[in-house]
């Protein structure tokens, strides 16, 4: 199997974007969610997209944000791929690939074998899937919340469009969640930080390399 591609989310400092980069990260996430402590203002998301070498995926996640805010991200920052995390409908996903012609990667939780049924109802209009642990009932948060779903429900299933696993990952299950799954690509947020909003180099690097040295 070949080294995994990952995605490292919610960064908010140039210490833990340069880690992941030197790392090999695939992908850069940079949350616009004012309720998160990952959230960033236009300006310093700027600052560091700016940073990020060509051939790295800098994704801007969303939380059912409406047009003028999306216009505002798009005209601000140099992203490449939009990270639905709210409840978007499948219409609105279309529509944001439309309007901005970027790729959409649409999240979707996961608690049990049901709620994977979403995933016939966006994998036609989203160019990749990021499934994640389910929040808790009454979560401020609808992701970021370290917490991992039972990844038997996704071992060795059949994708007709690109996914990524998420949801509770750090540097010392990132392995058995690949040899379990089988996914191509992780994403981690709070595994790599040592508190939240803050990212960890040294975690960070011992993520991608349990990701890139996979069984
Ligand atoms: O990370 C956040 O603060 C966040 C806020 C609002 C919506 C989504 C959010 N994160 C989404 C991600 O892509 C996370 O990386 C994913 O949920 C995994 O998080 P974790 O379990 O902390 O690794």
């Amino acid at each position: 199997m070949s080294a995994a591609r990952v995605k490292i989310c919610g960064l908010t400092e140039p210490a833990g974007l340069e880690a992941a980069v030197a790392g090999g990260a695939a992908y850069v996430g940079f949350v616009f969610f004012p309720k998160s402590p990952r959230h960033l203002e236009l300006d310093r998301a700027r600052e560091l997209a700016v940073e990020v070498p060509p051939g790295v995926v800098k994704v801007a996640l969303v939380v059912n944000a409406d047009d003028a805010t999306l216009d505002t991200i798009d005209a601000t920052v140099p992203i490449d791929m939009w990270q639905l995390h709210g409840s978007e409908s499948p219409e609105r996903v279309a529509e944001v690939k439309a309007r901005y012609g970027l790729p959409v990667m649409k999240a979707l939780g996961v608690a049990e074998a049901d709620d994977l049924k979403a995933v016939d109802l966006y994998a036609p209009v989203a160019d990749q899937l990021l499934i994640d642990a389910k929040p808790p009932k009454g979560a401020d948060l609808p992701g970021g919340n370290g917490l991992a779903f039972d990844w038997r429900l996704v071992a060795q299933r059949r994708w007709a469009v690109p996914w990524m696993l998420a949801g509770g990952l750090t540097p010392d299950n990132a392995a058995e969640a690949l040899a379990l799954t089988g996914a191509a690509q992780l994403d981690v947020s709070s595994g790599v930080e040592s508190a939240p909003g803050v990212k960890d180099p040294e975690r960070i690097a011992a993520f991608l390399s349990a990701a890139h040295h996979r069984r």
